[in-house]
């Protein structure tokens, strides 16, 4: 494992730092392509996407910009509390602006539901979502995403930015978080 000492709050490890790494690659790749000469804005989503954003951004050959918007729906659980709180606004006015919002994990989809419908009614050029990871079994609304890192089973996954109470954001891996710690 790394840093903190963690083996026995996971149940199991599912994707490794490696596997994330060569993933964003890929990626990075087919958004170089389709943003060539666009300078699109990545918005990154607060706190969890921080990882992503900051290793998705460093792969792309093409030039962006970045802007940060804070959200919060799962406070200290493990379950979506349904309100989604803006907690920081963009400083950048998407007006015709090609935007790329980069997430950690679409889980229900209620925060991404909410923010593209926020973001829609700024009028950019364009609108898409990246996301590191996907719970197909848990979503509760349909989601248009462009760019898909890996898919998850339905169980709450901590690292690589995700958390649990403030916790194992800095893990390198994505791991499934034993019931005991949060039961
Ligand atoms: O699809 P959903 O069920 O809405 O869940 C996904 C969202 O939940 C998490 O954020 P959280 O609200 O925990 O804030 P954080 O990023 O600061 O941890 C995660 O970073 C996503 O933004
Ligand atoms: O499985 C998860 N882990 C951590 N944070 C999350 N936010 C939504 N789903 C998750
Ligand atoms: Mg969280």
């Amino acid at each position: 494992m790394d840093a903190a000492d963690v083996t026995a709050d996971l149940t199991e490890i599912l994707f490794t730092r490696a596997q994330i790494d060569e993933r964003i690659a890929e990626i990075a790749a087919r958004i170089d392509a389709d943003y060539a000469d666009k300078n699109p804005l990545l918005i990154g989503v607060l706190n969890g996407a921080v990882m992503v954003m900051s290793d998705l951004s460093r792969a792309l050959s093409i030039h962006c910009a970045m802007d940060w918007m804070a959200v919060s729906s799962y406070g200290m659980g493990t379950q979506s509390s349904g309100v989604v709180r803006i907690l920081k606004d963009l400083s950048t006015d998407l007006e015709g602006r090609h935007v790329l919002v980069v997430e950690d994990i679409i889980d229900t989809g209620l925060t991404l539901t909410y923010l593209m419908q926020n973001l829609a009614s700024r009028n950019p050029a364009s609108l898409e979502i990246m996301t590191m990871f996907r719970k197909p079994d848990a979503m509760k609304a349909e989601i248009d995403v462009k760019y898909i890192g890996y898919d998850l089973p339905n169980q709450f996954v901590v690292g690589y930015g995700l958390d649990f109470a403030g916790r194992y954001r800095n893990l390198n891996d994505v791991g499934i978080l034993a019931p005991h710690v949060y039961s």
